[in-house]
């Protein structure tokens, strides 16, 4: 040992203390007493005094490539070597127990390493080659073999994916030495690149280590690497972007940090590939989060990956303006349905509009029966004939028997005009606009109009239909100096509207407007409404019907007596005052439970309704229509009504 390097150390100036350290080093390695971590320390250690020699011109160039090659081929031999007496395997074993972590991460987990793009490596080649030339070889012959677990090398280098492209290793120099450093991924993962180590021009070989201390032969390229004692990588090309390509072969911006990571790489550049890192996030973010499906799933780990190292915390709710392209997708496949909705007669008319009307306007109530509504026989029939039957056989209700275009409901308040609109809804098989005039006025001059032009216009597509205008007075107000002029045009609109409805006996399509102040609607708007119907306060057997329905749902004990006398002394009582009678009664269980037992009690022991329970409620329940108010309504309905 000493002698190799005597002979080479040919440049004056080599100290005697530098000879003896070099041959106490290699009596060390000779002796056979030292473990393989030892060895490959020692070996080390030459590498270093060679380059360091040469460095500092102590040593010749040609002596520095003939030792290096020696020492370098030895230092391998150490860390190839399988027989845990002699060598390390260290490349295998940490090679292996990445896999085996990546493997534990997930079973979805695929190596983008297939045989053939590990076979045509021309590391591997190389490789290859010089174990079956017997001479120096660098695999031993084993490690061919090598098993994962149970799976033989068949199973281990099974194509999984398209073979990865060539590598092209950058050879910028000849020297053989740098080529087994080369061969060595291990070594240049953790590449920390120490610039300060030599002042020798670049184009000399830079010399970095990053071995590990022997110390942890079957370590993870972790943090340690390159940045413990001084090591550093033997790596023949100073250029990072070509390292990178060495194992980025897609040559992706996404370098290996040192941990072996792949930060900030993008799945949608590098195909199925992800990192056991990503994976491992994947598989957490399914299990504690209710991510529905895997492609949002992996749009979330495409967002965190970008910087994976990063702490989680706001950033990881870092919403991206820009579009993800499923997104876009998804964006384009809306604006894709929105011709859906639209109809040729309604192109001229604003998106947004029609949008607003479809979505806000459309009433989908709970079902309300005729059953339901208590008394009010006549209107009920007039409605019947009017609206179902026409809507029902248009063929019969054809000519002069065709139904009016127009109803007005008009009545005190809490009569149940806003229930038969609800039932017309439900029970005509028509398309309901429920409407309110507020939602047809805005603030925006001429939009208002617009919403009228479009109500109708939409509606026109979906006959049969029946637009009810809730407190339609409000809308249809008559006509005065002082009035703004929205409101005006609005009105003006409406009327034209309406009077295409109704002049045009092929369309089907029916305005209800229900008020409570008839007295105020405009006459062009009274006179378009042709059937305007009286709905008026609830008669005695109106009265007990409203009750008898409320009393099926409740537990009571109301007598048929008790019951007729309840109906009595609810005399000009409207249909939401004989509502708001049966709720106020059905309290009086409640108000005599104690305080103490309020909290305990179960609904099984509360008591049934009782007749005293509406007479205490009779005490605080007024009707809410005036017999002044009544008056106006009679008298108007005698005017301008058209019922009996
Ligand atoms: N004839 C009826 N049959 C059954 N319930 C009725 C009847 N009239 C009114 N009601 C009850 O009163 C409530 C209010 O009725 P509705 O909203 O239809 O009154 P309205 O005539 O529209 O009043 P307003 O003129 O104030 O709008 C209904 O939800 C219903 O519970
Ligand atoms: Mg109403």
């Amino acid at each position: 040992m000493a002698k190799d390097i005597s002979n080479n150390w040919s440049r004056p100036g080599m100290s005697g203390a530098h000879l003896d350290e070099w041959q106490r080093r290699s009596f060390d390695i000779s002796s056979g007493n030292c473990t393989p971590e030892q060895t490959a320390d020692a070996y080390r250690a030459h590498i270093l005094s060679i380059q360091y020699a040469w460095a500092s011109s102590q040593l010749s160039q040609a002596g520095m490539a003939s030792l290096l090659r020696t020492y370098s081929e030895r230092y391998a031999a150490v860390l190839d070597s399988d027989d845990p007496r002699t060598g390390l395997n260290n490349y295998a074993e940490s090679a292996l127990h990445l896999a085996r972590s990546q493997k534990n991460y997930s079973d979805k987990w695929e190596s983008s390493l297939t045989a053939e793009s590990v076979l045509e490596l021309p590391c591997v080649q190389r490789m290859i080659q010089a174990g079956k030339g017997g001479g120096g070889s660098l695999v031993a012959a084993g490690d061919v073999n090598i098993c994962v677990g149970v799976r033989s090398e068949a199973a281990l280098f099974k194509p999984i994916g398209p073979p990865q492209p060539k590598t092209e290793v950058n050879n910028t120099t000849s020297n053989p030495a740098t080529n087994i450093a080369l061969e060595r991924p291990r070594g240049s993962e953790g590449m920390s690149g120490n610039p300060n180590s030599f002042s020798r021009p670049p184009a000399r070989p830079q010399s970095v280590f990053s071995h590990s201390s022997s110390g942890h032969p079957q370590g993870n390229p972790g943090p340690a690497w390159g940045t413990q004692n001084n090591q550093s990588s033997y790596f023949p090309t100073s250029n990072s972007s070509k390292r990178k390509n060495f194992y980025n072969p897609d040559g992706g911006d996404g370098g290996r940090g040192q941990h072996g990571g792949q930060a900030g790489t993008d799945p949608r550049a590098g195909g199925n590939f992800r990192t056991a890192r990503e994976q491992f996030i994947v598989d957490q973010q399914k299990r504690h989060s209710n991510q529905p499906t895997r492609g949002q799933t992996m749009a979330a780990t495409v967002k965190r990956s970008l910087g994976a190292n990063r702490p989680r915390g706001a950033s990881s709710k870092f919403v991206s303006p820009i579009p993800r392209p499923e997104e876009e997708e998804e964006a384009s496949r809306n604006s894709n349905q929105e011709p859906q909705i639209l109809d040729e007669r309604l192109k001229n008319l604003e998106p947004k509009i029609i949008e607003l009307i479809m979505s806000e306007i459309m009433d989908h109530g709970p079902p309300v029966t005729w059953d339901d509504i208590a008394g009010l026989e006549f209107a009920k029939a007039t409605i019947k004939e009017i609206v179902v039957w026409p809507m029902l056989r248009p063929d019969i209700f054809t000519g002069l028997r065709g139904p009016p275009k127009g109803i007005l409901l008009f009545g005190p308040p809490g009569t149940g005009k806003t229930l038969i609109g609800k039932c017309i809804a439900c029970q005509s098989g028509a398309t309901f606009f429920s409407i309110s005039a507020s939602s047809l006025t805005s603030k925006w001059v001429g939009e208002g109009e617009k919403m009228v032009r479009a109500l109708f216009a939409i509606a026109r597509c979906h006959q049969p239909a029946v637009i009810f205008i809730d407190e339609i007075d409000s809308l249809l107000s008559q006509r005065t100096d002082g009035e703004h002029d929205s409101s005006r045009r609005i009105k003006t609109e409406f009327l034209v509207q309406l009077d295409g409805a109704a002049t045009a006996a092929e369309d089907r399509i029916l305005v209800v407007g229900a008020t409570n102040r008839p007295q105020e609607i405009d006459e062009a708007a009274r006179r378009r409404l042709a059937k305007r119907l009286y709905i008026p306060l609830p008669e005695a057997k109106a009265r007990r019907q409203i009750v008898s329905n409320l009393m099926t749902q409740e537990k009571n004990q109301l007598r048929e007596q008790e019951l007729e006398s309840v109906v009595t002394a609810a005399e000009g009582f409207s249909g939401a005052d004989m509502t708001q009678l049966c709720r106020e009664a059905a309290l009086g269980p409640i108000r005599s439970i104690q305080l103490s037992d309020i909290a305990t009690i179960t609904a099984d022991q509360v008591r049934p309704i009782l007749y005293t329970d509406f007479q205490e409620a009779l005490k605080t329940v007024r009707p809410s229509v005036s017999s002044k108010d009544l008056e106006l309504y009679e008298d108007w309905n005698k005017t301008f009504g058209c019922g009996r």
